[in-house]
C-alpha cells in the first residue's frame, strides 16, 4: 500500500540566532519562513524558548499573522507559554523538554515518569483547537503514555539516531534505525499521527523518509546550515528531493 504524502516542518530558530547576534532586526526570520513556503515548506515551525535565545514573542506574533502554512509553535509545557499559545492560537503546538543550560533539545519528553504536569496543559491546548504534538523518544512504552495523554500526535526524537550516523557507528545506527521503525508502527496502531525531528540532513532525512508511518519532519538547523551556502530556497528544495527519494522507498 502506497505510503500517504510527507510533510516538511521548516524550523527558522536558527535565522534568529544569526539576526539576534547582532541584536538588529536582520536577517528576518520571517522572511526565511516566506522563501522555505515558496520552496515547498508544508509548514513553520518555531521554538520560543523560556529564554528566548533565538525565536522572540513578536516574531512568534508575526509569523501567526503573516503565514499561510500552518504555525508550528514548539515550546515547553509552562504555564508561561501554555498562555501564550492560547492567546496565539496557532496551528499546532510541540511540547519539547527545555533546561536553559542546554546547547539544543537533548531527548524526549519523560512522559512514562512524571506526566501529570502535562495533562492540563495538553487538555487546554487541545479544547483551544490547537492540534497538540509530543516530542518524545521512540519507545513502545512512551507511544502507550502517550495515547495515555490523549495527545493526538507525537513527534519521534530523531537526534540519538543522527547522532550514530555521524559517528559512523552502524551498529548504534541500526539500533536507532529499528527503534524509530518499531515505535512509528506502534504509535500508528494505536491511532497517533507520527512526526519525527531533531538533527536531520539530506543523508537521514532521506532514510527516515522511508518509515511509512511518519507523515512530517521537522528539520531546522541542517537547513539553515545549507541555506549559507546553497541558498535557504535551494537548500528546502534539496530537502524536499531527499524526502521524496526515501519516500518512494517506503510501503506500509
Ligand atoms: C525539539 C527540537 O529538536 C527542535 O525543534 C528544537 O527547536 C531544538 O532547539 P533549538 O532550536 O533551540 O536548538
Ligand atoms: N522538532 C525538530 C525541529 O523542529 C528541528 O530540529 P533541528 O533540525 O533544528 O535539529
Amino acid at each position: 500500500m502506497k505510503a500517504p504524502p510527507l510533510r516538511l516542518g521548516v524550523n527558522i530558530d536558527h535565522v534568529a540566532t544569526v539576526r539576534n547576534a547582532r541584536g538588529g532586526p536582520y536577517p528576518d526570520p520571517i522572511r526565511a519562513a516566506h522563501l522555505a513556503v515558496f520552496a515547498g515548506a508544508d509548514g513553520i515551525t518555531a521554538h520560543l524558548r523560556e529564554d528566548r535565545r533565538h525565536i522572540r514573542d513578536l516574531d512568534m506574533e508575526r509569523l501567526k499573522r503573516q503565514l499561510f502554512v500552518p504555525l508550528n509553535f514548539e515550546m515547553a509545557a509552562t504555564s508561561e507559554m501554555v498562555g501564550l499559545a492560547l492567546a496565539l492560537r496557532p496551528h499546532a503546538s510541540c511540547l519539547v523538554p527545555e533546561k536553559r543550560e542546554e546547547r539544543t533539545t537533548e531527548g524526549g519528553l519523560d512522559i512514562i515518569g512524571g506526566h501529570s504536569h502535562l495533562q492540563p496543559a495538553i487538555k487546554e491546548l487541545c479544547d483551544a483547537g490547537i492540534r497538540v504534538s509530543l516530542f518524545v523518544e521512540p519507545d513502545i512504552q512512551v507511544m502507550e503514555a502517550a495515547k495515555d495523554l490523549r495527545a493526538p500526535v507525537v513527534e519521534l526524537h530523531t537526534g540519538t539516531y543522527c547522532d550514530a550516523v555521524a559517528d559512523g557507528d552502524k551498529a548504534r545506527e541500526t539500533h536507532e534505525l529499528e527503534r524509530l521503525k518499531t515505535a512509528a508502527a506502534h504509535g500508528a496502531r494505536l491511532g497517533l499521527e507520527i512526526h519525527a525531528g531533531h538533527g536531520l540532513n539530506f543523508e537521514t532525512a532521506r532514510i527516515v523518509a522511508a518509515i511509512p508511518q511518519i507523515t512530517e519532519l521537522n528539520i531546522g538547523h541542517f537547513l539553515i546550515g545549507e541555506g549559507i551556502f546553497l541558498g535557504l530556497d535551494e537548500a528546502v528544495k534539496a530537502m524536499r528531493l531527499a524526502m521524496d527519494e526515501g519516500r518512494a522507498q517506503a510501503s506500509s
